[in-house]
């Protein structure tokens, strides 16, 4: 039971304060971590090296055995778009793991631990609806833009060569943000659990990476992130069952509830030395009767719309999310970024539910140097499970940093080539140059990664200004990027002028209100809320707007015919059926993402939270349901995402069985034979038609055959 005054405060968070020598002062402990590793640097060294060891030997693995048994041709294109024939399943594993950064894990639960339960909600529901509106955009890849390989490639086209050249700069810039927030993360994790020196793990992290990047490119990534993606949710499962059912510190939301009540009680005694500075102590500023049990916070809603503006930006403006459109089937487009979303609003949502109000509710002494680093989640599972915690969450965080760093990779390398290399310097590079030159690139980039995470690391950029941060370097380039596909007016000079002055005008105000509102300017004040908020807005609406008023002054009346020409390095042949590609099915995707898309945006970002708005103060009862909700979705998403994938591929996966225990001699000549048909294919083009259309008809005959004769139940 809580004691005002008493020493411990709380008789559960006893470990964690001390009587004073001298003058029997109840001091609390100024930080969780106390600059103490709970792992050694073996484990941490084990982690780093060993999983990216068996990674780099296992998918690169995975990726020969595609080549060898299911027939695919390791070319430049396969290289960079896994031959546009990737299907829902998949596609959603890959935009959960591509979207589970670093930040995901950690800053989510900093928030938590900042605002209480809305902070979990604003970042999920605040980072979903772009990848849920994205969508939209894939479809419009397919519909204008068939054969394009990066998002810039399709500026370039449309717009010409200044616009593509301010658009190659936003790209970087957003996978040069993300990977450090990535890095900054992880190092600081793997130093925190495992004392290996931070500089290190900056170097080390993304060299198991860069080894099966290298080998198998994005295909290589997009079975990379399947396997990540079912770690991260087995080990996001068991945190979530150890805080709300299982474990016997919390273990129910009735025991969450309670303490989060005690800890923020106003009788509380926060002064130093019972409570530091920057230390989760009493009722919270800003929030409904200072609860953590409230939507009704106004720190936890200006996150809220400054992680909507940011979050814009990383998924609008990196080339990732535009690779794994084009490399998806038709089809299969829509579906995979609805699911992806919708999916991985769970891993922030139900994971910081959990470890970031379940640091409040064990009154850990974490600090907010340590919070901003990322260590609310790991104080969590060190709290709750001592060094098998801390092994669960550095394996979790490994996965989620190597698999959004591989897909950064190939974001870079796919610009690199195409938007520079091909562009630029050789136009008529054949698919083998390409493919050395993606290689080349994904090998520097991967170290230039290394190095700016000491840089950043050496400056003291924290994972928590980093994230904040994004939305003013790079919401400018939203809207323009989003009008080149949707708006048939949108112009050139609109979207140059509204990209780059979009972000000068952001960075003026966010150190204008810095230097007015504090004073002076420097990683702290610029860190903080309201000048954020300013900076985040400015950039994107100021962006949209001057390309708006540009478009509306001088219309572009484009009609898309030079994107659609945008050329393909080696013609591969296509395994889909011609209806894939079929105009009106398009349009029914698109009508289809739009209103789904839509739909749930309104739920999550409008109605959600309104409705939640009346309860003020969580009851118990309200605050049971929300966890029911956090555990549900968490449990049903990760089933889907572990489920979905294997169910699809299930005839490849037998396949690739049957290859490996049946005569290899014999696979080789039927490989063969199938090599020395698809060339005869490709040099007769008429050939391949009269073979679609019986194929076409043997499945019409098949079908009809079935329907006749039944086969018995
Ligand atoms: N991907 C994010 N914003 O966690």
């Amino acid at each position: 039971m809580a004691s005002a005054i008493g020493c411990p405060p709380f008789e559960f968070s006893s470990k964690y304060y001390h009587e004073s020598e001298n003058g029997g002062l109840c001091v609390r402990q100024t930080s969780f971590f106390e600059g103490k590793p709970v792992l050694n640097q073996g484990v941490g060294y084990s982690v780093i090296l060993g999983f990216g060891a068996f990674f780099a030997v296992f998918t690169s693995f995975l990726v020969w055995l595609e080549k060898r048994y299911v027939g695919s041709r390791h070319t430049s294109e396969w290289f960079n778009t896994a031959g546009r024939s990737v299907k829902t399943g998949l596609i959603a594993s890959v935009i959960v793991s591509q979207w589970t950064w670093a930040a995901t894990i950690l800053q989510s639960s900093n928030v938590a631990w900042e605002y209480g339960v809305s902070g979990p909600f604003w970042y999920a529901s605040g980072a979903t609806i772009q990848v849920l509106l994205f969508g939209i955009m894939a479809i419009e890849i397919k519909r204008k833009a068939p054969h394009a390989h990066t998002v810039c490639e399709i500026v370039k086209a449309r717009w010409g060569t200044s616009t593509h050249v301010v658009f190659l700069f936003f790209c970087f810039l957003t996978n040069i943000i993300v990977t450090a927030m990535l890095l900054l993360g992880g190092s600081a994790v793997v130093n925190a659990l495992t004392g290996v020196n931070i500089y290190a793990a900056s170097f080390l992290i993304p060299l198991g990476v860069i080894v099966y990047t290298l080998a198998g490119g994005l295909k290589a990534t997009f079975l990379a992130s399947y396997i990540h993606s079912v770690i991260v949710h087995i080990v996001l499962v068991i945190f979530v069952y150890l805080v709300y059912t299982a474990s016997s510190e919390l273990g129910s939301p009735s025991v969450v509830y309670n303490r989060l009540l005690e800890v923020s009680s106003k009788s509380r005694t926060c002064q130093d030395p019972i409570s530091h500075q920057g230390q989760s102590c009493g009722p919270v500023s800003g929030n409904h009767k200072g609860s953590y049990l409230t939507m009704l916070s106004s720190g936890g809603l200006v996150f809220g719309i400054i992680n909507i503006v940011g979050n814009f930006g990383t998924v609008f403006v990196d080339n990732g999310y535009w690779v794994s459109a084009i490399a998806a089937r038709p089809s299969s487009t829509h579906k995979g970024y609805l699911l992806g979303g919708l999916v991985w609003f769970a891993v922030p949502f139900s994971l910081a539910t959990s470890l970031g109000l379940g640091a409040l509710a064990l009154d850990l002494p974490i600090n907010e140097n340590e919070a901003s680093r990322g260590l609310v989640p790991p104080a969590t599972a060190v709290a709750l499970m001592g060094k098998g915690g801390s092994i669960l969450l550095l394996t979790m965080l490994f996965m989620a940093v190597t698999s959004a760093g591989s897909s950064e990779l190939i974001a870079v390398s796919s610009l690199c080539t195409y938007d520079i290399y091909r562009t630029y310097i050789n136009p008529n590079a054949s698919g083998k140059k390409i493919l050395k030159v993606s290689r080349g690139v994904v090998l520097g980039f991967g170290c230039f990664m290394g190095l700016l995470a000491v840089i950043l690391n050496k400056a003291g950029v924290s994972l928590g200004w980093m994230y904040l941060a994004m939305g003013v370097l790079i919401g400018s380039a939203v809207l323009p990027i989003a009008f080149m596909l949707l708006w048939r007016n949108a112009n050139a000079i609109g979207a140059i002028l509204g990209t780059v002055l979009g972000c000068v005008l952001g960075i003026i105000t966010w150190l204008f209100v810095t230097k007015i509102e504090y004073g002076r300017i420097n990683l702290d004040t610029t860190g903080r809320n309201a000048p954020m908020l300013a900076g985040n807005l400015v950039s994107i609406l100021t962006g949209g707007v001057i390309h708006a008023i540009c478009s509306m002054l001088w219309p572009q009346n484009y009609d898309w015919s030079t994107t659609k020409q945008i050329t393909v390095v080696e013609k591969e042949k296509t395994y889909l059926p011609a209806e894939e590609f079929k105009e009106e099915k398009l349009i029914h995707a698109k009508a289809w993402v739009v209103k789904w898309g839509i739909g749930f945006t309104a739920l999550i970002v409008i109605l959600w939270p309104i409705l939640s708005l009346p309860a003020g103060e969580f009851s118990k009862g309200y605050f049971y349901f929300w966890a029911v909700i956090a555990i549900g979705w968490g449990t049903v998403g990760s089933a889907v995402i572990i489920v979905l994938p294997i169910m699809e591929s299930w005839e490849t996966i037998q396949n690739v069985i049957m290859g490996m225990f049946t005569n290899d001699r014999l696979l080789e000549k039927v490989e063969e034979l199938n090599f020395k048909l698809q060339t005869i294919i490709q040099a007769i083009p008429e050939a391949e038609r009269l073979y679609m259309l019986e194929k076409g008809k043997a499945k019409k005959l098949e079908a009809s055959d079935q329907q006749a004769w039944p086969i018995p139940a």
